[in-house]
């Protein structure tokens, strides 16, 4: 269970995310919709404990940014950060030890497999290109084995191939309990996959829904009407 409660965030004079109260129930998956700059970055970064915010995150019951928290998550940033010294599988050890995941050997290789990266695995992190760094990325949250997943804008720059992976690899996290929040605004993305549904705009949520709620109705649909201000179909 992922709870955001009464969560504002100021940049200096800019107001990134205002009061805005959500949860994402075990095994779900949430999506947060909505245009460039609407505050979902801002969202994911405050939950992943990266940022200081006012109001109240708790991530498995664990409070925000406790230590508690930032072992049960997994978190997949807009931007790919590598260390450069480290090689693809020495990045997996690195997670296996210092989260004192259980993943095998096996497994850590399937996923390498499955995302492709099975022949880049000595190649050093400088030595990717920036999609084989996202790739390498959703490996490294997934090996945490985590409760929650965080992902932030994770489709841009994968190929086809890892787009497909990717959606196939949230919904078995689902089935298995694992929680997830993905970030974006490729609507299309997350067309097949979403379940629970908040739509923001200038730092606010418009509107939530769950995919019974929005019963036949098209994700596009959806986030025009509200975000092109036909409030008739808002709920609170
Ligand atoms: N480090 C920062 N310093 C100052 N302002 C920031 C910073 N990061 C984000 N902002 C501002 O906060 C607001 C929300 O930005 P945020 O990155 O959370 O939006 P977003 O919905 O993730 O956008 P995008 O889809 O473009 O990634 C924007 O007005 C942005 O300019």
């Amino acid at each position: 269970m992922l709870e955001v409660m009464h969560l504002t965030k100021k940049y200096r004079k800019t107001l990134a995310v205002d009061d805005v109260s959500f949860s994402v129930p075990d095994g779900s998956i949430g999506i947060l919709l909505g245009p460039n700059g609407a505050g979902k970055s801002t969202i994911i970064k405050s939950i992943a404990g990266l940022l200081r915010y006012d109001g109240e995150i708790r991530i498995q019951n664990f409070p925000g940014r406790s230590p508690e928290a930032k072992k049960v998550f997994g978190y997949v940033p807009e931007i790919p950060a590598m260390f450069d010294a480290l090689t693809v599988a020495e990045h997996l050890e690195y997670i296996r030890r210092a989260y004192q995941s259980d993943i095998t050997d096996e497994e850590t290789g399937a996923l390498l497999a499955r995302f492709e990266l099975e022949d880049k695995k000595d190649k050093l992190g400088n030595e990717l290109s920036k999609g084989m760094m996202q790739k390498v990325s959703i490996c490294c949250a997934l090996a945490v084995k985590p409760k929650v997943m965080l992902f932030d804008e994770p489709m841009v720059g994968l190929d086809p191939k890892a787009i497909k992976e990717l959606k196939d690899v949230i919904q078995e996290l689902s089935r298995d309990g694992v929680t997830i929040l993905i970030s974006t605004h490729m609507l299309e993305m997350v067309k097949d996959i979403w379940e629970v549904m908040f739509v923001m705009d200038k730092g606010k949520i418009l509107a939530s829904y769950t995919r019974e709620e929005a019963a036949h109705r098209d994700i596009d649909e959806l986030f025009f009407t509200i975000t092109e201000g036909e409030k008739g179909i808002c709920k609170d």
